[in-house]
């Protein structure tokens, strides 16, 4: 069987070079570049890659997306920073690339994808829901794409249900001080050496609290969300939103 001819891009960043040794290791997969900063883009074409994995940065995606989907190059994207507005974009582009794959994940680990699914069940049922998200103080984005997105479910879910808007008396604040919001959840952002990616869940109702905790103690917990992505997006054409359209989650 032939193997799958993969390139990373961000190769020499905290995740990205993660990924590299993680594609090098897998049996079915072939690593045929392994690009960083300034190089050209035009490297992927001439190694024949099939599918990049894009861990660089959310100034950078865009243009890294545009040439591997014009190449019908499929992509597996880490890379925070989507709006609205990008995801239009995107699916233009995909759209005159038929059979071109990108699968967007906000997070490869499986217990965050699991965080944002629990959360998203449990807001219906509690008053107040909050996310905390915590990372290493070299993160460039704030607030985090996976606490973004689990906001986003936690707010989808509580207005399938008709949920009142929280209850919060706040009348006079410092800026920032009930956090970002996020379709009505308040998102905080804390940045702390020592730590690397986690995310707290708070819900609250009347006489009890419920706390959804993740944390990813080391790149390797997203690697085999990569790797089933890699393999998967191939055969997966247009946008997948989120890991867990790969995972049997009912
Ligand atoms: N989805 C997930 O599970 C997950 C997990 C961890 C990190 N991330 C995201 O992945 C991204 C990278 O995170 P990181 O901690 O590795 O950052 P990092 O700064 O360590 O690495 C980014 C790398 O990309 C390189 N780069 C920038 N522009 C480039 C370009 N045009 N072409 C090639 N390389 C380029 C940088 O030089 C750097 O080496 C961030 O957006 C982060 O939020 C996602
Ligand atoms: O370390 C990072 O940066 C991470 N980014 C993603 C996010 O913003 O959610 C996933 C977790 C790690």
């Amino acid at each position: 069987m032939s193997k799958l001819r993969v390139a990373v891009l961000g190769a020499k960043g905290r995740i990205g070079s993660e990924a590299v040794r993680a594609v090098e290791a897998a049996d079915d997969l072939e690593l045929v570049a392994a690009l960083g900063r300034g190089d050209k883009l035009e490297t992927l074409a001439d190694a024949g890659a099939q599918a990049v994995v894009e861990l660089t940065t959310p100034a950078s995606v865009m243009g890294n997306l545009d040439f591997c989907v014009r190449h019908g190059i499929h992509a597996v994207v880490g890379t925070t920073g989507w709006t609205d507005e990008r995801l239009a974009q995107l699916t233009t582009w995909l759209d005159n690339s038929p059979g071109t794959g990108v699968l967007i994940a906000p997070n490869f680990s499986i217990g965050a994808v699991l965080t944002m699914k629990f959360a998203a069940q449990a807001a219906r049922y509690f008053e107040s829901v909050e996310v905390v998200e915590l990372h290493h103080p070299n993160k460039v984005d704030a607030p985090s794409g996976t606490a973004t997105r689990t906001a986003q479910l936690i707010a989808a879910a509580r207005a399938e249900a008709g949920s009142a808007p929280q209850p919060d008396a706040t009348a006079t604040a410092l800026d920032g001080a009930r956090g970002a919001d996020v379709d009505g959840v308040p998102v905080h952002a804390i940045r702390l050496r020592g730590l690397l990616a986690h995310q707290e869940v708070l819900l609250g109702g009347e006489g009890e609290t419920l706390t959804i905790r993740h944390d990813s103690l080391h790149h390797s917990s997203f690697m085999p969300g990569i790797l089933l992505g890699v393999r998967r997006v191939a055969t997966t054409p247009g946008l997948t939103f989120g890991l867990e359209h790969f995972l049997d989650l009912n």
